[in-house]
């Protein structure tokens, strides 16, 4: 829409109300009030043979009857049911003249010239009054009507009698102006609380139920449907005016039903059971007065006196209530309690009016439903507003909560995850290590081991880069045998005491390979670099586990190395000759056997010399033991430097001696025999600084394949021969056949 559009639109509405406002007004300007001046008379008029009643056609002046205030009510009535009322009619130009009277108390007939013109209700066949409601209603009179008798005939068993609200005289053309004048603004408030009410009732069905909000939406229907009940145009939309007495009824029997529900949800600090106790009685009455009207057992009219009284005292004890802990009390409390008690006072105000306590006023409830409803809206949107920003606040610090809580959570979860990958790592590991364990208990000799777990290092360490450093014997620096990953940098050299420190990088872990040893230093194998991740080592924990971790590996991987450590010691023990430092005869036999296995395989030569003192036992008989070692001893020496490094001398036991001289011919073995036999010749042994003389050597020789096919039977041929230098005379080399 445009904004002309929007003007013209403005423009409408503002004449729509200036004429609303405006016509009626112009309308009210030729009505003239009947309030004043009625003649009243109690009792029942008798009836002339015709059935007319003989009080319409008495003059005015007639005894009888007597002046009255107002319009209802006139004094003495002693019980009476019946009232009859007159007033001599006005002047006036008028087109169609009505009398217009806001209500009736409560039957009533209007006669002129003895002619019925207007009847409202009746009587049963008992006599009895029965309600027709309470409306507006137009008496039609006649058109010259200046100086005529208007004469009416009421009916009540009511507390009131008599004709209520406004009594004028007026064009009936002006009656619908009037009306719509007069009940506007009711109708808006009507309509503005039937909003209210449904809107605030939604709320309350559909969850979370907003009890406080429900109570107002309660309220609010039942005045919206109270004052729409009661505005004049009622009659214009449907005209069943009981229809609306009883609509009227249940609503306004419901406003002290919905104050205790309010005070109840408004007013934790009034809750309590005597309130429930108001609030249900009222209740019970606004459903017993209305079914036992309906079901024709009272009339509805009888309910209002007795209900008013109950609206008074009800009120007044939910005031007591309240009072009683309004030190207690907010602002929104105050404000609800001060608006309750403005409108309650306009309703006392109406009630005044209604049983004509007070002379008759339109007194307007409209403004004060209005002015309570709009309240309560205000009221309920501050308290939603505060409520929704103290939700807020809750949710941003529920929010807050929970975001830590799930950070936490996450980081738990973190957490467990690495703790997870750390025990599989660490169970890989133990694994990796249980099988370099294993593979290391097949080892004999330490540096084989050595080589095997540097081998194992990048495996058993990763994802961890690292270096080994080896420490070599009588050198002060280490130096690096391996590195993982191959890009990895480090340096070249070691002291023999390194700090973590070194360089540029982060404090590497460092780890020293070491064999305890008895009764000396530990042997000092090499040092095992590792540079601790912070990627893979998130915190402090698990630095130390995985540190651990590898402390422990290394003490176990050292004591497999130290057994194999002790292993070789003791090897190379039982296959010395603890005197001579000669190969033993196990060693020998060992070797011997390998030896032949090689040389039949390969088809190589293998020779073998056997060689033995000549008359040792003599020697020891008479040198002693010790001299006869001393010379064993030098034998042994000599043997040893006469052959090649290949070459193996033992010895067999005694004072028997072995050589193995692989790949070499007999006449090899032949040539050094016999060269150190020379030399044994004239070698003088002395011993403990007594000259001993000097021994001669008999030796058998056997080579392969030139004396046997079978190589194994190399020392038993060898043997023979020795057999038969010692037979032959001593001091000779003897060849086997
Ligand atoms: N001193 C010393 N004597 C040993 C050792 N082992 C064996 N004997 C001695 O060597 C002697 C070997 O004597 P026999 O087997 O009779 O041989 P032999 O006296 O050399 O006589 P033939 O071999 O026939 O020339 C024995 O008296 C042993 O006690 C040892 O380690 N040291």
């Amino acid at each position: 829409m445009t904004r002309k559009h929007h003007r013209l639109g403005l423009l409408a509405i503002l004449w729509l109300t200036l004429g609303i406002w405006f016509f009626p007004q112009a309308a009210l300007a030729t009505e003239t009030s009947l309030r004043n001046g009625w003649e009243y008379r109690w009792g029942d008029s008798p009836q002339d043979a015709n059935g007319h009643f003989l009080w319409a056609s008495e003059p005015t002046g007639t005894s009888g009857w007597l002046p009255m205030s107002g319009t209802a009510n006139p004094p003495h009535r002693h019980g009476n049911e019946t009232l009859w009322m007159r007033h001599q009619l006005p002047a006036g130009e008028w087109h169609h003249p009505v009398l217009f009277v806001s209500s009736i108390d409560l039957i009533g007939e209007a006669y002129i010239d003895n002619q019925q013109i207007f009847r409202h209700g009746s009587l049963d066949s008992n006599g009895q009054v029965q309600f027709a409601g309470w409306s507006w209603h137009t008496i039609p009179l006649p058109d010259v009507s200046e100086g005529k008798v208007l004469y009416l005939r009421i009916h009540s068993d009511y507390s009131d009698i008599g004709l209520w609200g406004k009594v004028a005289i007026m064009d009936e053309s002006a009656v619908l102006p009037m009306i719509l004048a007069t009940s506007w603004e009711g109708l808006v408030v009507a309509t503005f609380c039937l909003i209210v009410g449904s809107l605030a009732s939604l709320l309350v069905l559909s969850p979370p139920r907003q009890w406080r909000l429900g109570s107002v939406g309660f309220f609010s229907l039942a005045i919206g449907i109270m004052l729409l009940a009661e505005n004049d145009s009622r009659k214009l939309l449907l005209d069943i005016p009981l229809l609306w007495n009883y609509l009227a009824a249940a609503t306004y029997f419901s406003l002290p039903i919905a104050m205790g529900l309010i005070l109840e949800h408004w007013f934790p600090q009034v809750r309590t059971r005597f309130l429930r106790l108001i609030w249900l009685a009222l209740l019970a009455y606004l459903t017993i007065a209305l079914s036992m009207s309906l079901m024709g057992m009272i009339s509805l009219s009888s309910t209002f006196p007795s209900f008013d009284v109950l609206l008074l005292i009800s009120t007044i004890l939910m005031a007591l209530l309240a009072l009683r802990r309004c030190h207690t009390f907010n602002i929104h409390q105050y404000l609800v309690l001060a608006s309750y008690a403005a409108f309650v006072f306009i309703l006392m105000l109406d009630m005044a009016v209604a049983h004509s306590i007070i002379d008759w006023f339109e007194v307007p409830v409209h403004f004060g439903a209005l002015a309570f409803t709009l309240s309560m809206v205000i009221i309920s949107l501050r308290h939603y507003t505060q409520t929704q920003r103290e939700l807020n606040h809750l949710n941003r610090f529920l929010e807050s909560e929970v975001a830590e809580r799930t950070s936490e959570l996450q980081s738990h979860v973190k957490q467990e995850h690495q703790r997870a990958s750390l025990i599989a790592l660490e169970h890989s590991k133990s694994q990796a290590l249980a099988d370099l364990i294993d593979r290391l208990q097949g080892t004999a000799a330490l540096e084989h081991a050595l080589e095997i777990i540097v081998d194992a290092l990048p495996e058993l360490t990763s994802p961890l880069r690292g270096a080994f450093y080896r420490q070599n014997t009588d050198e002060p620096l280490l130096s690096l045998t391996h590195h993982w990953p191959k890009d990895y940098q480090v340096p070249a050299t070691l002291p023999s005491s390194p700090s973590g420190g070194t360089d540029n990088r982060p404090p590497s872990w460092l780890f020293p390979l070491d064999i305890p040893r008895p009764q000396q230093d530990a042997l000092h194998l090499g040092i095992l670099w590792l540079e601790p991740n912070t990627r893979l080592l998130p915190n402090s924990e698990y630095h130390e586990r995985t540190r651990r971790l590898i402390e422990t590996g290394i003490t176990r991987v050292a004591l497999v190395l130290s057994s194999i450590s002790l292993q070789e010691k003791l090897a190379t023990l039982s296959y010395n000759d603890g005197l001579t430092g000669l190969r033993n005869r196990r060693y020998f036999e060992e070797l011997m056997f390998h030896e032949a296995v090689s040389a039949l395989r390969n088809q190589t030569s293998l020779t073998l010399a056997i060689v033995d003192i000549d008359h040792f036992k003599l020697f020891n008989d008479r040198f002693g033991h010790s001299a006869g070692d001393v010379v064993l001893c030098g034998v042994a020496q000599l043997l040893a430097e006469s052959f090649r490094d290949n070459d193996v001398v033992c010895r067999l036991g005694g004072e028997e001696f072995v050589i193995l001289l692989p790949h070499a011919q007999a006449n090899d073995a032949l040539m050094r025999i016999d060269q150190m036999t020379q030399i044994l010749a004239s070698t003088n042994f002395k011993h403990a600084h007594q000259p001993l003389g000097t021994v001669s050597l008999s030796c058998g020789i056997a080579s392969f394949p030139c004396h046997t096919s079978d190589p194994h039977t190399l020392l038993e041929i060898a043997d023979n021969a020795l057999y038969r230098a010692k037979q032959s005379g001593r001091a000779r080399i003897t060849m086997a056949e």
